[in-house]
């Protein structure tokens, strides 16, 4: 039977595997993911082909390590999914790691460059030890499949210098390499190369103001297919708030938040060394702080349930509204089109609403019935626009990182 490839895209928070098969482009087998790690039960979802189950997990999976072994365990032992019975159908793991330092490219594990990614998880403990921990598990359990990593920060090697380079210290800067890298890049060059194809337009000539919107958000501004600025920084805190980040601030607020803010954070282990200020504004602010829930269909509606919630939707909205203002202007109001993705950007027809509409002095216009009934599951990219829009298109983009490094996996493999 021939190979599969498994990409596995683990967050703080959920864990998702797809399989596909080994070829050029690679064709889904089946999906599964495990949400809800952190707020208990966790549930889990399944797809294969038209089977779509769904169910809440009644074994204790407390971090994504646990989460990937009961998925595995899952698919291995499905009757249905005869493609992949065992580790012996795989050819290939490739993992989402957020933050790769100056990697420019995906690369395959072994000794040297587990190490090398060592390196980085003080860069981003919050980011990368989950998925780190699946890698080195796999290592030791998968030991005949080859992992690749594929990193957020690649697609962002492209920011000019007088954009990445924080006015600091230029000597502590690059001994401790802090400058800005930004992540979601993987889903970046899925919806360039999609909304590309979709305008008919070489991705190499295609300008887009690209909004990647779930828990956690960022945006970014792409001349000529390249990423010329985006909104996360040295770690995926900075810019856009998310479901329990702040997004940035006045980095003096750390002094004032707490005395306590510098020390370790309780959830610190011997492996992660994260302050209590990381952790407040990682993991205790966004959504959650101001409402108490971290789900943003619950703040996204017509009558919010409390002011806090109306609150949290226009922060939102102003922080968005902010950096597109700012790329419209980076990209000399060059723009193929503004692009929404990422679980709130694909599902909020009121957030696409809200905000084309505070937007329209730069041409930007919505048709209501096509924004109300967003892409069809089908459907990778949607246009919303209104169809007199002189201006730049509005675009829905079904984002999806799995498949974009199973993609490159077998472009370059197969
Ligand atoms: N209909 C909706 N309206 C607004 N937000 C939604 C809707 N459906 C899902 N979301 C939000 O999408 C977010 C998850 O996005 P996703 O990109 O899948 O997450 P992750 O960042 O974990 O990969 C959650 O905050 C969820 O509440
Ligand atoms: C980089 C990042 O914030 O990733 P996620 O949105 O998956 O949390
Ligand atoms: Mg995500």
């Amino acid at each position: 039977m021939p190979k599969s490839i498994l990409a596995v895209n683990a967050g703080s928070s959920s864990v998702k595997i797809t399989f596909y098969t080994f070829e050029n482009p690679p064709r889904t087998i089946a999906d599964a993911s495990i949400s809800g790690i952190t707020a208990p039960p966790p549930t889990l979802k399944y797809q294969q082909g038209d089977k779509k189950h769904k169910e809440e997990v009644k074994e204790k999976l407390s971090t994504p390590q646990d989460a990937f072994k009961y998925l595995l365990q899952r698919c291995f032992s499905d009757p249905d999914l005869s493609e992949v019975a065992s580790v012996d159908d795989l050819e290939y793991i490739c993992h989402r790691v957020v933050h790769g330092g100056d990697y420019r490219d995906a690369v395959e594990i072994n000794d040297e460059t587990l190490d090398r990614l060592k390196g980085l998880e003080d860069l981003a403990p919050l980011h990368n030890f989950s998925a780190l921990e699946i890698v080195r598990l796999c290592k030791v359990e998968l030991p005949k499949v080859r992992s690749i990593t594929f990193f957020d920060s690649a697609f962002h090697q492209t920011i000019p210098e007088a954009v990445r380079t924080y006015p600091i210290n230029q000597e502590i800067a690059k001994a401790n390499g802090l400058r800005k890298y930004g992540f979601h890049g993987i889903s970046y060059s899925f919806i360039l190369r999609s909304v590309a194809q979709f305008l008919n337009k070489p991705t190499e000539k295609t300008n887009l103001v690209v909004l990647h919107i779930g828990s956690g958000a960022s945006i970014c501004a792409i001349k000529d297919g390249k990423s010329v600025d985006t909104s996360m920084g040295l770690t995926p805190l900075a810019g856009l708030p998310g479901a329990t980040r702040s997004g940035s601030i006045d980095p003096s607020l750390v002094f004032h938040y707490t005395n306590e803010a510098g020390k370790l954070s309780p959830g610190s282990t011997s492996e992660m060394h994260i302050s209590t200020a990381e952790d407040i504004l990682n993991k205790q602010s966004g959504w959650k702080a101001l409402t108490g829930t971290t789900d943003f269909s619950q703040i996204a509606v017509e009558n919010p349930p409390s002011k806090a919630h109306k609150l949290a939707f226009d922060i939102f909205v102003d922080r968005i509204q902010g950096y597109i203002g700012s790329y419209y202007v980076k990209l000399n109001g060059e723009l193929d089109g503004v692009v929404f993705a990422g679980g709130i950007g694909e599902k909020s027809a009121l957030l696409r609403r809200t905000l084309v509409n505070k937007c329209q002095c730069l041409g930007l216009a919505i048709d209501d019935v096509a924004n109300d009934k967003g892409p069809g599951d089908e459907e990778t990219v949607k246009d919303i626009s209104k169809g007199s829009s002189k201006g730049p298109r509005v675009l829905v983009c079904q984002t999806n990182e799995q498949f974009e490094m199973a993609y490159h996996c077998a472009c370059s493999r197969s």
